[in-house]
C-alpha cells in the first residue's frame, strides 16, 4: 500500500512540485482514500483520484484598478473550478497577499470533499486574489471588487459556479461583487452567497462556519459524555469564523480565553463574554483594527505580540485563522496541557505532523473539511432559498445547520471508526466525501 501511495504522490509532485500546500492536502487524502479504493472493486482501474487532483478548469486573470491617489495597481485574480460531478462549483474567494495557485488549489481540493460531506448538491471551487484589503479605503476596495468581477462574471452563474467569502472577503466585498455582476449580466440571481439579508442573503450564513464548528465539536464531545459547559476554550483568529465560534461556545457555557490575528494573541483569563465579543466584532468588522486593542480596552487581558495561543492551557482548541498555524511543537504543548479536543474552524490550520500527534495521543480531532463545513452548507441553503424565492427563519436555518453537522459527524463515524474504538475523523471525512463524488464521476464516464 505504501508503494501505491508513493507512486501516486510521485505523479502528483511531478506535475505540481512547486505547490507545497496543494501537495500537503492531496497527501492527507491519498493516505486514507487509496487503501479504501484498493478494497472496492468498482473503483479499480478508473484512476478516479488522479482525475480529482486535476482542476477541471483553472482561470487566472489581470485585475487593474486605481487607488484614491489616482495610482494604477495590478493584481492577479483566480478561480479554480475543481470538480462539478455533484453540482455547480461552489467555494469562497480569498483576498490576501499570500494568495497563489498552490493555496487556492489546496482550498479548492478540500472544498470538493467538504461540499460532498454536506449532503447538498455542490461541486468544489475556490478563487481570489493577492490583493490586500488591509489599509485600503472602502472606495478602493469597491473599485478592486468591481474590476475583479468584470472578468469573473464570464465564468460564474447560479447554475455554473457560485462564489462566496473567505479570508478578506466579507459582506462588504460580496456586496460590491454582486453589484457589478448584476450590472454586467442584467440579472438578479443567487450567483454569490453571503449576500445581505435585504438582497437575497440567508439568515445564519454569517454565523454558520463558527457555529457549525462548535456543533461538530459538540457531537464529538458527546461520544465521550462531555460537552462545552465549564470547558476552557482557546480560539485563534478574530475574523468571521473565530467570532461566531466564540459566540456559540459562550452560549453553551464554555469559557473562551483567547483570540488572535496575524500580529499576536490576547488572553483574557476572566473569559471573553458577550459584551467583550461585541467589542471585538466592532473592532474587526467596522473599525478594522488590531486585536492588540482588546488588551488596551480590558485590564483583565494581556497581549502577546508575535505569538500564537497554543501555549495557553485549555480543554478544547479551535484554530480558526489560517492554514498551517498550528505545528508539531504547538500540538505537543496542547497535549502536555491536557487538551482533549481540537476542531478545525479554518482550512488545514494544523500541519500534517500536528495531526499525527493528535491521532497518536487518541484525542478528538476534527479536520476542517468536516468541522467547518457548516459555512458552505448554509451557502447551499441560501442557494435553495434564492431558487425558491423564499426566506427561512433564523430558527429554521439553524436547525438545518445542526442536522447537517450531525449528519457529517455520523458519516465520519461510519467511515472512520477503527476496531479499537478510536474514530479517525480525517479518514472518515476523506472517504465519505470521496465516495459520493467518485460514484457521480463513474456514472458520468471519462470526461
Ligand atoms: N468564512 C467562511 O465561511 C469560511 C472560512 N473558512 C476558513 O476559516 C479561516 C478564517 O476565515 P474567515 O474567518 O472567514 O476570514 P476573516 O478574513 O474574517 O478572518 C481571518 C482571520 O485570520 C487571521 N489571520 C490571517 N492570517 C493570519 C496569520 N498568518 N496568522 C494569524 N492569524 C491570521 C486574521 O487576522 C483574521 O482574524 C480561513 O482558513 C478560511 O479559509 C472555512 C470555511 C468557511
Ligand atoms: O460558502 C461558501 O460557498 C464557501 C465557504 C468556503 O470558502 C469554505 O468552506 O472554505
Amino acid at each position: 500500500m505504501e508503494e501505491k501511495i508513493k507512486a501516486f504522490m510521485d505523479e502528483v509532485k511531478a506535475r505540481n512540485g512547486h505547490e507545497p500546500e496543494f501537495i500537503q492536502a492531496v497527501q492527507e487524502v491519498a493516505e486514507t482514500v487509496i487503501p479504501y479504493i484498493a478494497e472496492q472493486e468498482i473503483y479499480n482501474g478508473k484512476n478516479i483520484l488522479l482525475r480529482m487532483v486535476e482542476p477541471e478548469r483553472l482561470i487566472s486573470f489581470r485585475v487593474a484598478w486605481v487607488d484614491d491617489e489616482g495610482e494604477i495597481h495590478v493584481n492577479r485574480g483566480y478561480r479554480i473550478q475543481m470538480n462539478s460531478a455533484i453540482g455547480p462549483y461552489k467555494g469562497g474567494l480569498r483576498f490576501h497577499p499570500t494568495v497563489n495557485a498552490s493555496i487556492l488549489k489546496f482550498l479548492a481540493f478540500e472544498q470538493v470533499f467538504k461540499n460532498s460531506l454536506t449532503t447538498l448538491p455542490m461541486g468544489g471551487g475556490k478563487g481570489g486574489s493577492d490583493f490586500d484589503p488591509k489599509g485600503k479605503s472602502d472606495d478602493e476596495v469597491m473599485r478592486f471588487c468591481h474590476a475583479f468581477m468584470t472578468e469573473l462574471c464570464r465564468h460564474i452563474g447560479p447554475n455554473t459556479d457560485v462564489p462566496a467569502g473567505d479570508i478578506g472577503v466579507g459582506s462588504r466585498e460580496i456586496g460590491f461583487l454582486f453589484g457589478m455582476y448584476k450590472k454586467i449580466r442584467n440579472e438578479f440571481t443567487g450567483v454569490l452567497t453571503g449576500k445581505g439579508l435585504s438582497w437575497g442573503g440567508s439568515k445564519i450564513r454569517p454565523e454558520a462556519t463558527g457555529y457549525g464548528t462548535v456543533y461538530f465539536a459538540q457531537n464529538m464531545l458527546k461520544t465521550k459524555d462531555e460537552d462545552f459547559d465549564g470547558k476552557t476554550v482557546v480560539i485563534s483568529g478574530s475574523g468571521n469564523v473565530a467570532q461566531y465560534a466564540a459566540e456559540k461556545v459562550i452560549q453553551l457555557g464554555g469559557k473562551v480565553i483567547t483570540l488572535s490575528d496575524s500580529g499576536g494573541y490576547i488572553i483574557d483569563k476572566e473569559g471573553i463574554d458577550e459584551e467583550k465579543l461585541a467589542f471585538v466584532m466592532d473592532l474587526k468588522n467596522n473599525r478594522r483594527g488590531r486585536i492588540s486593542e482588546y488588551a488596551e480596552k480590558y485590564k483583565s487581558a494581556e497581549y502577546h505580540k508575535g505569538k500564537t495561543p497554543w501555549e495557553v492551557p485549555c480543554d478544547i482548541a479551535l484554530p480558526c485563522a489560517t492554514q498551517n498555524e498550528l505545528d508539531e511543537k504547538d500540538a505537543a504543548v496542547l497535549l502536555e496541557n491536557g487538551c482533549m479536543c481540537v476542531a478545525e474552524g479554518a482550512n488545514m490550520p494544523c500541519t500534517a505532523e500536528a495531526v499525527h500527534a493528535f491521532h497518536d495521543a487518541k484525542i478528538l480531532f476534527a479536520p476542517g473539511k468536516a468541522s467547518n463545513a457548516g459555512g458552505v452548507a448554509t451557502s447551499g441553503l441560501e442557494m435553495s432559498q434564492n431558487s425558491l424565492r423564499i426566506s427561512w427563519t433564523r430558527e429554521e436555518v439553524d436547525e438545518r445547520l445542526k442536522d447537517i453537522m450531525e449528519d457529517i459527524h455520523d458519516s465520519c463515524i461510519e467511515y472512520g471508526m477503527e476496531e479499537n474504538g478510536f474514530c479517525n475523523y480525517v479518514k472518515g471525512a476523506n472517504i465519505a466525501g470521496f465516495v459520493k463524488v467518485a460514484d457521480a464521476m463513474l456514472a458520468q464516464g471519462v470526461i
